[in-house]
């Protein structure tokens, strides 16, 4: 009750600091919507008053006037209400989404890596939107029921006390169920919240451009429908199942509350002396029924999605993680010491890596290569900071992450990752998105290109640097070499003193990748750099190579030397290298 009573004045709050104008319209409007039924009895009974064989049309005509008023401005002044309602619930939504994006883009990456976190967020992303929604109009409809069955109540106790106090009691097992079904519907949120993000997963790989080609290509797209239906199935079942519960509850509350405005008939004309006057009090009696129910529904709902918007509000004024010293990161950085990095995933029995340690001054190129699985980009999102390891240190000039904070600590490094994402932006936005905050010349711009071999590619197009990129916005397509090396242009750009690069070119065609590198090493004085690859070639002027295996730093040492040791790394890339060396070298 507590957790929906703050909920709801969560909700209250955001909405008014959103269109404080609207929530006062709305609020006016309905709450006048709510002495409607009152006002009609009221009318009613004055009409049977003067209706007499001797009134003429004079006598009856305020009474009846006043009928026609109510019944007739009734709808249109209803729909007025219902428009300022839904104006001030989307409003609400769209703030609410806001705040929540907001969150998730100040949450720190090491927070987002953990699967936990993002369907955390996805779910308060529902709760935004949805109900948010719902919670402002069943607070605004529930406020409507309670006032109309109070004024209704007034208005039959005028006939007869016990029949307005019988009226009253009607709320007694709407409140009741809704209460109830509170409970219900929350299990039902818990229960359908899995498969509905599985539906938006599998619903998003049909309709995005690049899976949902990919899937028609493979002739995939059905099955992923099928298993998109299956889904919406168990959703399905779900809410038959919350819906017959609904539906028992209904017919339950109905029997219960049919027992009571029978008694209030009972008690009206047995108290009115079967007067004609008593037409008003059923009147009101009845309508007092249908308030009555419509309180019942709304608080209900109140309390059910109350706690789920309580949940939102602590969920939106958590403190992200991680809070920063506020020190600049240093532009230049010296040593580099990893020792003993042992990481192991939840659910894994062994560890990804195990003892791990790296170590690189600056103006160094050092690499991490080994088979797939075998641990580097475990090992890499150790030196980010975006694990929590079980042991190990990683520092930068003596410094370790949480000497600083996650936010901090990453402004030092440059990083390519593997499963790097497309953005479609304009081409100046996606060189900028590492270096935001930070006033960028366009010759800068233009070097970082150069560097990853694109700059030639941007000049051709009409546009250049503010060319959009994707189809789907008019913009223009690129390769999948040419978005890699997008992004290495967008690490340079942001010009950190430590760059790591996962496979920074696997996308790159050989001859172009040969120059990118020639580059990156000509240029390597001014930072570290640490790279993962899997061509040998790409490794011959790299000034220390980690071979790992299975987790475990098995050699290390420059590339002739590991080759003469004719071990593990000779055996890793023994078919690319031909019997002596490297071909064409
Ligand atoms: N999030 C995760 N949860 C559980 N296990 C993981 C996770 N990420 C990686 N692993 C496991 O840890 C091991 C090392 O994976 P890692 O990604 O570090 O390898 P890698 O050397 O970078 O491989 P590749 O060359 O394929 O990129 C693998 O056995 C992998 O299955």
């Amino acid at each position: 009750m507590r957790a929906a009573a703050a909920g709801v004045a969560f909700i209250v709050r955001r909405i008014w600091r959103v269109s404080p104008l609207r929530v006062l319209s709305s609020v006016t409007v309905t709450l006048l919507l709510a002495f409607v039924p009152a006002l009609q009895v009221y009318a009613l009974a004055q009409l049977v008053e003067r209706l007499d064989g001797d009134a003429g049309f004079a006598d009856v005509a305020p009474p009846l006037l006043l009928v026609v008023a109510v019944i007739g401005l009734g709808g249109p002044v209803r729909s007025v209400a219902t428009t300022l309602r839904t104006e001030a619930e989307h409003g609400v939504a769209a703030a609410l989404t806001g705040d929540v994006m907001h969150r998730a883009a100040h949450t720190s990456p090491s927070d987002l890596a953990r699967p936990e976190t993002t369907a955390e967020l996805q779910k308060q992303q529902e709760i935004a939107t949805e109900a948010s929604r719902s919670l402002f109009g069943g607070l605004v409809s529930g406020a409507e029921g309670v006032i109309s069955t109070a004024a209704i109540v007034v208005a039959v106790a005028t006939f007869s006390r016990l029949a307005g106090l019988l009226t009253v009691l009607a709320l007694i097992p709407a409140l009741v169920a809704g209460r109830l079904l509170a409970r219900v519907w929350s299990r039902y949120w818990d229960a359908a919240g899995p498969p509905f993000g599985r539906v938006r997963y599998l619903g998003n790989l049909l309709v995005r451009q690049r899976s949902a080609v990919e899937l028609a290509t493979l002739g995939a797209g059905p099955s992923v429908a099928d298993d998109a239906a299956q889904r919406w199935d168990e959703i399905r079942a779900l809410r038959v199942a919350l819906s017959r519960r609904e539906l028992r509850s209904d017919w339950l509350v109905g029997a219960v509350t049919t027992v009571f405005v029978l008694g209030a008939l009972a008690a009206l004309l047995t108290d009115t002396g079967y007067s004609p006057v008593a037409v008003a009090g059923i009147t009101g009696i009845t309508a007092g029924a249908a308030a009555v129910g419509m309180a019942g529904v709304h608080l209900g709902r109140l309390l059910s999605t109350g706690p789920q918007a309580a949940q939102l509000r602590d969920f939106l004024a958590s403190a992200t993680p991680a809070a920063d010293t506020g020190r600049a990161a240093p532009t230049q950085i010296d040593h580099l010491r990893v020792s003993g990095l042992t990481h192991t995933y939840p659910g894994r029995d062994s560890p990804a890596v195990t003892g791990v340690s790296v170590e690189a001054r600056r103006g160094e190129v050092i690499a991490l290569v080994g088979a797939n699985g075998a641990g580097k980009t475990t090992a890499l999102r150790g030196l980010l900071g975006l694990l929590e390891v079980d042991r190990g240190t990683v520092t930068l000039d003596g410094v370790a992450p949480t000497d600083v904070g996650t936010s901090a600590w990453l402004q030092r490094f440059g990083t390519l990752v593997q499963e790097f994402e497309r953005y479609e932006f304009s081409i100046r936005r996606n060189l900028l998105l590492g270096a935001e905050g930070r006033t960028v010349a366009d010759e800068e711009l233009w070097s970082a290109l150069e560097l990853a071999g694109l700059a030639a590619f941007v000049r051709g197009l009409p546009d250049g640097l503010d060319a959009m990129l994707g189809e789907q916005w008019g913009g223009t397509a690129l390769s999948g070499g040419q978005w890699q090396r997008l992004s290495l242009a967008r690490v340079a750009v942001r010009n950190a003193p430590v760059w790591v690069l996962d496979e920074a070119t696997a996308a790159v065609d050989a001859e172009s990748e040969e120059a990118i590198l020639g580059r990156l090493v000509a240029d390597r004085a001014r930072r570290i750099t640490i790279l993962v690859s899997h061509r040998a070639w790409t490794l011959r002027d790299v000034d220390r190579i980690y071979v790992l295996d299975d987790g475990v730093v098995l050699e290390q040492g420059r590339f002739e030397d590991l080759l003469a040791r004719g071990g593990h790394f000779a055996r890793l890339f023994r078919h690319q290298l031909g019997e002596h060396g490297l071909e064409g070298s």
